[in-house]
């Protein structure tokens, strides 16, 4: 995710290569990241801490409470630590930053790669105006962002941040079945890619509920009708819904120590 964000930030005008730093445990992955985006990396999250305006903190759940112990009092007044990380909570994150840092819970996606991701924020209660629009500006820069109640960012993590894994399924189960069907597999992936775009692209730029512009698919005893049909029988709704409130509550299960060690 942490890469994403690189990729998307230097997309822009406005990231520099020499602006960004990164640190991980593997050199290898350092020098990767230093070959392909030109961005200064650190071995040591202190020294990063220590150099850096803005921390993005991109480690997993299980790591985070370690990663942060260690730099406690590394950080300084004025900084601004934004978390992506699942499930943890502000006042989690207050356990091991100072008070004098403003934190930032954010749930980006994985298309922020592209620029075309969508985060929300939380905000601590002590951000200053300068820092949201500093991270207005960097998570709008890859991508498109709400800000929410923190009590929401669960949800959020079930629906958007895990939300592209839904789809990248579906566009792989539309195309097996347009090959079940006859279909070359190339001429299938496409065709399930630009049907996904297309209809995504027209629920944003006509703002019309999803159902009527469904209505208009649907001719009377047609073909759309027989396969909605089936769609309904297997219970497709159902299962979005019972997936995302299964991803909104590991989310909130990895934010605690018991669920963090799992
Ligand atoms: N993937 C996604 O779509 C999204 C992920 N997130 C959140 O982003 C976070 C990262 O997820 P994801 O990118 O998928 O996970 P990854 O495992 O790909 O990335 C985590 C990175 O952190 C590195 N790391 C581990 N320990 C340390 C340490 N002590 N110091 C520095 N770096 C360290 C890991 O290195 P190593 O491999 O050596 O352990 C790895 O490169 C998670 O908290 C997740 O909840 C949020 C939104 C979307
Ligand atoms: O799977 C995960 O836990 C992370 C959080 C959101 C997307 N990926």
């Amino acid at each position: 995710m942490a890469e994403a964000f690189i990729s998307g930030l230097l997309k822009t005008d406005e990231y520099l290569p020499a602006s960004l730093r990164a640190s991980d445990t593997k050199e290898e992955r350092l020098a990767y990241l230093r070959e392909k985006y030109g961005i200064i990396t650190v071995s040591d999250n202190e020294e990063l801490v220590e150099t850096s305006d803005v921390v993005i903190l991109a480690v997993k759940p299980q790591n985070v409470r370690e990663v942060l112990l260690h730099l406690k009092d590394k950080f300084t007044k004025g900084q601004l630590v934004i978390s992506i990380v699942a499930g943890f909570s502000i006042d989690s994150l207050y356990q091991y930053i100072p008070k004098s840092v403003s934190v930032i819970r954010a749930m980006p996606n994985t298309p922020c790669l592209i620029r075309k991701g969508v985060s929300a924020l939380a905000f601590s209660a002590n951000i200053t105006e300068e820092q949201k629009n500093l991270a207005l500006n960097i998570m709008g820069s890859v991508g498109a962002v709400h800000i929410l109640p923190e009590k929401l960012m669960n949800a959020v993590t079930g629906l958007s941040g895990s939300g592209p894994a839904y789809i990248f399924l579906v566009i792989e189960a539309l195309c097996d079945a347009g090959v079940r069907a006859g279909l070359p597999r190339e001429i299938s992936l496409d065709l399930a890619v630009q049907t996904v775009m297309g209809a995504a692209a027209m629920v944003n730029s006509t703002k019309t509920h999803p159902a009527i512009l469904k209505d208009k698919v649907i001719t009377p005893a047609g073909t759309t009708i027989a396969a909605l049909h089936v769609l309904e029988r297997a219970g497709v709704r159902v299962a979005f819904m019972d997936a995302i409130m299964a991803a909104a509550e590991r989310s909130q299960e990895l934010g605690s120590e018991e669920g963090g060690k799992k």
